[in-house]
């Protein structure tokens, strides 16, 4: 058991780890900050929801000298919400060093952010776009910056945002500290990375597969238009407390949301063509519980971390291995546990057997769950709810009521109407969904004769997600 103390940090920032509630160092955290710490480069590997963050937060915040008036950390990560979670956490990490934090991400008015960014925070977080948008306009100064880090890194490295981050990178200064962190690192990304860094350490936590191990992985085989009915099922089913639905595009994730809210769930919808207002409004209801489900593109897959999502569902398999990993990562945090159900048609099978491949982890088969399943699950919750309602509630006013209930009806009957009213009954109401093509046939084993024409044309559709997943 390695502890923070165990490290030479200041005391301001372990009185800060001290009132977040870190005590004992997560494997990422105890392996990779004797090297942060002594200021070399790393490249940084851990499953998902293992403190990524804090390992590079940690000595950020402690490279930092609060007496100097001038930006000396940056970190950039691929999505707005992400800065904005990570530029938190940092502020709690140096809140006893008195570190400013600042996030700059796009969809935010500029005019404030550059009223901010004059008090020259010693920390910016920042989405790539919006970072090149103050450097271009001289309203950043980063010419003291001493450390960097790309979170979420092989996304940052990849063909969306790769022109944006050599910009940045050949503006800053040449001496700097350079961190890499993600939970997922494709070799071709490694290489690259290479070329921005100065002899790294590259830290990867061993592990036989490359999810945690909290998370319980099922698959289930179903045709495309019979992916909403089962999908109902299984929240029925499951009844989770939080849970998000990945779906493949902007359209889909509208027509999923409000489908589910047709069917009398509280659902709604996150993308990148939605106000900067609507995104975070969103994200903030699901957070506090008033949403159930989160319905979701990519946008949401990497680095959010929001405590109580006790389940993922893929409706749509994701295209690669690497948005596999971090979408079911959305669950299963900090050693709580979770479950994730990823939907494929039969002609995806070659993108299952190849996540399953990257992640060395088999994804177990389930059937979508029959009718009499999704009645269970909610009366299970129903259950659950006369169960917490005896034992936290004063219930005698309500005594009488009960007793003439009874004299009056056979006991079984009156508890069967009572848990009737408050079962949430499967909802059959017709919705409409768009046809979405499943992704084209994958070359497996049994599929050998795939032409290389064909083979193409996934490669092709690949880079053209890639290019424009950028501009989420
Ligand atoms: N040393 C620690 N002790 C207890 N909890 C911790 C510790 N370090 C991090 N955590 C908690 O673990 C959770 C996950 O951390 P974090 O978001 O940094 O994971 P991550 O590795 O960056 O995941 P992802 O790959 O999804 O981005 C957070 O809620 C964080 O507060
Ligand atoms: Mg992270």
């Amino acid at each position: 058991m390695v502890k923070f103390q165990d490290f030479q940090l200041s005391p301001s920032i372990l009185k800060s780890l001290k009132r977040i509630g870190f005590e004992e160092t997560t494997p990422i955290q105890e392996q990779s900050l004797p090297f942060s710490l002594a200021g070399r480069d790393i490249i940084g590997q851990a499953q998902t929801g293992t403190g990524k963050t804090a390992a590079f937060g940690i000595p950020m915040v402690e490279r930092t000298d609060a007496r100097v008036k001038a930006p000396q950390g940056l970190v950039i990560a691929p999505t707005r919400e992400l800065a904005i979670q990570v530029s938190e956490e940092l502020h709690k990490i140096g809140y006893d060093k008195k570190v400013q934090v600042l996030a700059v991400y796009g969809g935010q008015d500029i005019q404030r952010q550059i009223r901010a960014l004059k008090k020259q925070p010693a920390i910016i977080v920042g989405t790539p776009g919006r970072l090149l948008d103050h450097m271009n306009r001289k309203t950043v100064d980063l010419s003291r910056i001493r450390i960097v880090v790309l979170d979420e890194a092989d996304e940052m490295l990849n063909m969306g945002f790769i022109e944006d981050i050599e910009a940045i990178l050949e503006k800053l200064p040449a001496e700097r500290q350079t961190l890499l962190f993600s939970a997922t690192m494709p070799e071709r990304i490694r290489q690259t990375a290479l070329r921005f860094m100065k002899n790294p350490e590259f830290i990867k936590i061993r592990s036989k597969e490359m999810t945690v191990p909290q998370i319980d992985q099922y698959f289930v085989k179903v045709e495309e238009k019979d992916k909403f009915d089962a999908l109902t099922r299984f929240l029925d089913y499951h009844s989770p407390d939080l849970a998000i639905v990945f779906g493949r595009t902007k359209r889909r994730v509208d027509e999923l949301s409000e489908a589910l809210s047709i069917r009398g769930y509280t659902a709604e919808g996150i993308h990148g063509d939605l106000s900067q207002a609507k995104r975070l409004s969103v994200l903030r209801k699901f957070k506090e519980g008033n949403i159930d489900v989160l319905v979701a593109t990519d946008v949401a897959a990497r680095g959010l971390d929001i405590s109580g999502v006790t389940h993922v569902y893929n409706f749509d398999i994701p295209q690669d291995p690497e948005s596999y990993v971090h979408r079911i990562g959305r669950t299963g945090r900090a050693g709580n546990s979770g479950m994730a159900v990823t939907f494929v048609a039969p002609r995806e099978m070659g993108y299952l057997r190849e996540v399953e491949k990257t992640t060395g982890r088999r994804m177990r088969r389930i059937d979508v769950p029959s009718l009499k399943e999704a009645i269970e699950g909610q009366q299970r919750l129903a259950m659950e709810k006369i169960h917490a309602a005896i034992s936290e509630n004063d219930l005698s006013l309500y005594r009488e009521a009960a007793e003439e209930l009874l004299s009056e009806s056979d006991p079984v009957a009156v508890v069967s109407a009572a848990l009737k009213l408050l079962t949430k009954e499967p909802d059959r109401t017709p919705v409409k969904l768009s046809f979405e093509r499943p992704l084209p046939a994958k070359r497996t084993a049994k599929n050998r004769k795939t032409s290389v024409k064909q083979k193409e044309a996934v490669n092709g559709q690949k880079y053209f997600r890639r290019k424009t997943a950028g501009k989420r």
